[in-house]
């Protein structure tokens, strides 16, 4: 069970109130009573009856939501499990969390999907909504269950970890998850260009003599998904976009009205194939990092519209097995514990603003997906986040609550802390609990 207190109603005191979803900007107090916002801004001080928590100038924002992670349970329990990524989840801000489907049994069967989510409520840290498999057991040849998934609580299909692996299943999955008002999440990889590529293919892969993966891999596969999305009456969501043809791809859909949306990952707008000269492994994940030319074209997308949200995609491995050789490791970083703080460097370079970022990470997520959210306003749920912007966090252990410690950032000093996190009105995280001096 969640350590901190059951409570779901508090004061918290002197915040920055902030809520790019309601419009609110304010500072003052405010007081959550039975999990939802009861009053804020210049409001009393309560002399007994409710905790109060000092937020000495803190913000107060809606909870973020990512969209994708993989929390490895059931099967592959040494990298993560439900318990430790909601952990992860909760102290990095996240009050909700899509899981992605290719865990030990797949999320293909009603079974495994309930099993996921009554694990998650037993727990009671983060909100946890699994994503089923497009095929069974991933192996792109039958379609799921649909129906039955949705009716457990799937909120999408993907077979990330793998592209939609042919056309025809592509489009039928889209016409399927058309009826339950669900999104097809691809992984947009041409594993025939791909051909056993471990990083971009590019200057650094041939100087470091590493099997590249060109750009076109995603470049083709996107481009091919538009076209069948255009003959369904379907909506696609194209995972974690890391190139600047992809990018223009989605642009061009959009103007053309396609039912497409977009997410791209902290690391993509953070770092270069050229990552992978120093951090080896914790360094490699698919799609892998490209150029600098990609990663200015994701921010563009990100300012313009084009990229809908920022999601972790949260790939936790055991150390044991990221120090095998690079062309060995498997790929993935851990995400959920840097996003946020990799977000404000953006805010802090001048690229986005405050409310932009929060929009990217936690707004338009829940609204693409249909998930619950916190809100600023009277009877809003109070899943919320409260971070101070003037702190700093060096990312990594021992501060890590990831069960994984596969991340590029580690050591790093970087902006912003989250100090408290409600889920529902309960205090799910406080970094004053943790134990250490952070
Ligand atoms: N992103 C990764 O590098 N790895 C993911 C799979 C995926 O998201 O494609 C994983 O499950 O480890
Ligand atoms: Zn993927
Ligand atoms: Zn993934």
């Amino acid at each position: 069970m969640a350590k901190t207190d059951m409570t779901d109603s508090f004061f918290l005191k002197d915040v920055r109130i902030l809520d790019p979803a309601t419009g609110v900007d304010t500072t003052g107090h405010l007081r959550v009573e039975k999990g939802l916002v009861a009053e804020f801004g210049a409001i009393g001080v309560p002399s007994a009856g409710i905790p109060v928590w000092e937020g000495e100038g803190s913000t107060v924002t809606p909870g973020l939501v990512d969209v994708h992670a993989h929390f490895r349970e059931p099967g592959f329990e040494y990298k993560e499990t439900i318990e430790s990524g909601s952990r992860a989840a909760v102290s990095g801000g996240f009050t909700a969390v899509c899981v992605m489907a290719n865990t030990d049994p797949v999320n293909d069967h009603p079974e495994v999907t309930l099993g996921m989510i009554n694990k998650a409520r037993e727990i009671g840290l983060c909100r946890v909504f699994p994503i089923g498999a497009v095929s069974l057991g991933l192996k792109g040849e039958t379609l799921t269950e649909m129906g039955a998934l949705v009716r457990a609580g799937c909120v999408g299909f993907s077979d990330d970890g793998l592209p939609v692996k042919t056309s025809r299943l592509l489009r039928r999955a889209l016409e399927y998850a058309a009826l339950f008002h669900r999104p097809v999440i691809d992984h947009c990889e041409d594993r025939d260009l791909s051909d056993g590529g471990v990083m971009n293919e590019g200057w650094v892969s041939t100087d470091l003599g590493l099997r590249g993966i060109p750009a076109a891999s995603e470049e083709v596969v996107v481009a091919r998904d538009l076209e069948i999305l255009k003959t369904t009456r379907g909506r696609l969501h194209v995972a974690h976009l890391s190139t600047a043809g992809g990018v223009r791809l989605v642009r061009e859909a959009k103007k053309r009205h396609l039912h497409v949306t977009a997410e791209t990952c902290p690391h993509y707008f953070s770092l270069t194939d050229e990552a992978v000269r120093c951090h080896h492994a914790d360094a490699k994940m698919n799609p892998p990092l490209r150029t600098e030319e990609d990663r200015l074209a994701i921010i563009e997308g990100l300012r313009d519209g084009t990229i809908d949200m920022i999601a972790t995609d949260h790939a936790p491995h055991a150390p044991f097995e990221k120090e095998r050789e690079f062309d060995q490791a498997p790929f993935g970083i851990i995400g959920l514990e840097t996003a946020f703080s990799l977000g404000l460097q953006l805010v802090n370079s001048g690229i986005l603003d405050l409310s932009m970022l929060l929009y990217l990470m936690s707004v338009r997520p829940s609204r693409v997906f249909g998930l619950p959210r916190g809100e600023i306003r009277v009877g809003g749920m109070a899943d919320l986040m409260v971070f101070d912007p003037k702190q700093s966090t060096v990312a990594g252990v021992p501060r890590f609550h990831s069960r994984s410690r596969n991340s590029p950032f580690s050591g790093q000093k970087l902006p912003g802390r989250v100090r408290m996190t409600f889920v529902g009105g309960k205090k799910v995280f406080d970094v004053r609990e943790e134990g250490q001096d952070l």
